[in-house]
C-alpha cells in the first residue's frame, strides 16, 4: 500500500549565505502492506510528522521515492498529488481540524461536495457514516457543541467519506482521556477488520501502538522495526 525508498529530508532555515540545515530523515526505506495497522513511534522531534507529511505530499520529497498503491506519487505535480490525496487518503489529526462554522453533518459532507457528488447521494453516505460512528443524534451540532471524543468521531467519518483504502493518523487520541481513547481505538480496529482499511498511525501512546500489527521506530533519522525503549 505504501512503499518508501531511500527517502531523505532536511529542512533549510535562514536566508542565503546564513543557511542552517536541519537533517531529519536519512535514507529511509519502509513498506506498509494492504490491511495493516502500523504505528510510528519515536522521541519528540525525531521526524514522525515529517514522514507522514512527506507520504501525504504536504511536504514534497526531494530525495527518494514514495509509492502509494502502485503509484509513484513523489513524482506527481502539486495538483495531481492533491487530487490523488482527496480520492485515496483519509486523514485524522490530534486537533480534529473540523470547520467550526459547519455542523457535524456538513463537515462530513464537505469532501463529497468537493468531489461533485449529488445531494441525494451525499445524504445517504453522510447519514450512514453518522450511524457508523454513533453520532446520528448529533448531526446538527457544531464542533464547539461536541466533546473531544465526539469531534474525533466526526473527523473519522469525514476521513472515511470518500472510501479511502488508506488512513494516515497523527496522534489521533492525543487530546482524549483514556476511556474516550479506547472508544476511538475500537472504531479504528473495526474499520481495519471490516473494511480492510490500512492505517499508518503516529503515536506516543503505548495503547495506540498496541493496536498496530507492527511498530516502526524513528531514531536519529533512521527507521527500526519494533518498539525501542525511548
Ligand atoms: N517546517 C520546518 N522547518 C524547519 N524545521 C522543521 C520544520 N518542521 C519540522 N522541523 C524540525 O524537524 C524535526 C522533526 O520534526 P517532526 O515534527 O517531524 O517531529 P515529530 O517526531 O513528529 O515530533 P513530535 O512527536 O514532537 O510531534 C524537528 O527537529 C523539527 O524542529
Amino acid at each position: 500500500m505504501i512503499k518508501v525508498e531511500k527517502l531523505s529530508h532536511q529542512f533549510e532555515l535562514g536566508k542565503k549565505g546564513k543557511k542552517t540545515i536541519v537533517p531529519v530523515l536519512k535514507n529511509i526505506s519502509m513498506e506498509v502492506h494492504k490491511g495493516e495497522i502500523v504505528s510510528v513511534v519515536g522521541k519528540s522531534g525525531s521526524g514522525k510528522s515529517t514522514l507522514l507529511n512527506l507520504i501525504s505530499g504536504f511536504i514534497r520529497a526531494k530525495e527518494g521515492e514514495i509509492w502509494i498503491d502502485g503509484n509513484l506519487v513523489s513524482d506527481y505535480s502539486e495538483a495531481k498529488f492533491a487530487d490523488f490525496r482527496l480520492e485515496n487518503i483519509g486523514f485524522i489529526f490530534q486537533s480534529f481540524q473540523l470547520i467550526p462554522s459547519m455542523t457535524a453533518y456538513q463537515n462530513i459532507e464537505l469532501p463529497l461536495i468537493l468531489r461533485g457528488e449529488n445531494e441525494p447521494n451525499r445524504k445517504i453516505m453522510v447519514n450512514q457514516l453518522l450511524e457508523r460512528v454513533g453520532l446520528i443524534e448529533y448531526k446538527d451540532h457544531y464542533p464547539s457543541e461536541l466533546s473531544g471524543g465526539q469531534q474525533q468521531r466526526v473527523s473519522i467519518a469525514r476521513a472515511l467519506v470518500l472510501e479511502p483504502a488508506l488512513i494516515l493518523a497523527d496522534e489521533p487520541t492525543g487530546s482524549l482521556d483514556s476511556e474516550t481513547e479506547a472508544e476511538i481505538l475500537d472504531i479504528i480496529q473495526n474499520l481495519n477488520q471490516e473494511l480492510g482499511i490500512t492505517f499508518l498511525i503516529i503515536t506516543h501512546d503505548e495503547e495506540v501502538a498496541r493496536i498496530g500489527h507492527r511498530s516502526i521506530t524513528i531514531k536519529d533519522g533512521s527507521l527500526m522495526e519494533g518498539v525501542e525503549t525511548i
